[in-house]
């Protein structure tokens, strides 16, 4: 069975900002979901609420209905919840392999495996930074993966990247999908996320406007005028 996913009322303020303004959502056919919006539209604190570093003043966000505001994020790892960061989050001065091995859990052959799957089954003894950026990426995903996750938040995972990179990184995401796990998008490159998702969310000034297929987003006019 896929993840559920659900998103109630849930409103973040930073001081006078109000970064997500009583968001509701609910979620619970695995697959790809894009979530796009301009700058500051909520996209990352959405990410960050989901993922424990970022309370809400009010609301609940579940995981298969577990509160995921009420636990820290090494618990929320634990409950399902893997994600990747803006700024890639490894550790430099450990091996490829290393990097996979410090996730809780993780085995050398489930970590040998899973950069394999990534494509980096001939990087393993490299530090990352021997690494071009595309390959520290698939680095972040395999050790996201390494936490058996339902669900997977990746933030802006195609920024810097060229574009035969990125036609990489996306194919892995779709593989991931097919593994069965629920992967949610956020990224500013729209064509690659209206190409890649099975739904699309739009996000404005910490609310909805816009929820649907691609091709059901793309063609909405209240999302042109704002947005696209
Ligand atoms: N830690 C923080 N302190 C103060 N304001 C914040 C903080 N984090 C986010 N904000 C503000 O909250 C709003 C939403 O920011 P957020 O980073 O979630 O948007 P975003 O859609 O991810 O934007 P971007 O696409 O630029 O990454 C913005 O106005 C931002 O300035």
């Amino acid at each position: 069975m896929s993840a559920v996913l659900e998103v109630l009322d849930v409103t973040v303020r930073f001081g006078g900002v109000t970064a997500l303004d009583r968001l509701t959502l609910r979620h619970d056919g695995g697959g790809i979901i894009g979530l796009i919006g301009a700058n500051g539209a909520g996209k990352t604190t959405l990410i960050n609420v989901l993922s424990g570093t970022v309370r809400p003043r009010s609301g609940r966000a579940l995981l298969d209905g577990r509160d995921l505001t009420t636990l820290r994020p090494h618990r929320i790892a634990r409950a399902g919840l893997a994600r990747t960061f803006q700024n890639l989050q490894l550790f430099g001065s450990l091996s490829v392999l290393d990097n996979v091995l410090t996730v809780k859990g993780a085995t050398a052959d489930v970590a040998r495996r899973l950069l394999a799957e990534v494509g980096l089954a001939e990087d393993l003894t490299k530090r990352p930074g021997e690494l071009p950026y595309g390959r520290q990426r698939r680095l972040e995903l395999a050790r996201a993966l390494a936490l058996e996750p339902r669900l997977v938040l990746l933030d802006e995972p195609l920024a810097g990247l060229a574009g035969s990179e990125s036609d990489e990184l996306l194919e892995l995401f779709r593989r991931v999908r097919d593994r069965g796990i629920t992967v949610l998008l956020v990224e500013h490159d729209v064509p690659s996320v209206l190409r890649i998702s099975d739904r699309v969310l739009v996000l404005e000034q910490g609310a909805l406007l816009a929820d649907g297929t691609p091709d059901e987003v793309a063609a909405d006019p209240v999302v042109h005028e704002a947005f696209l």
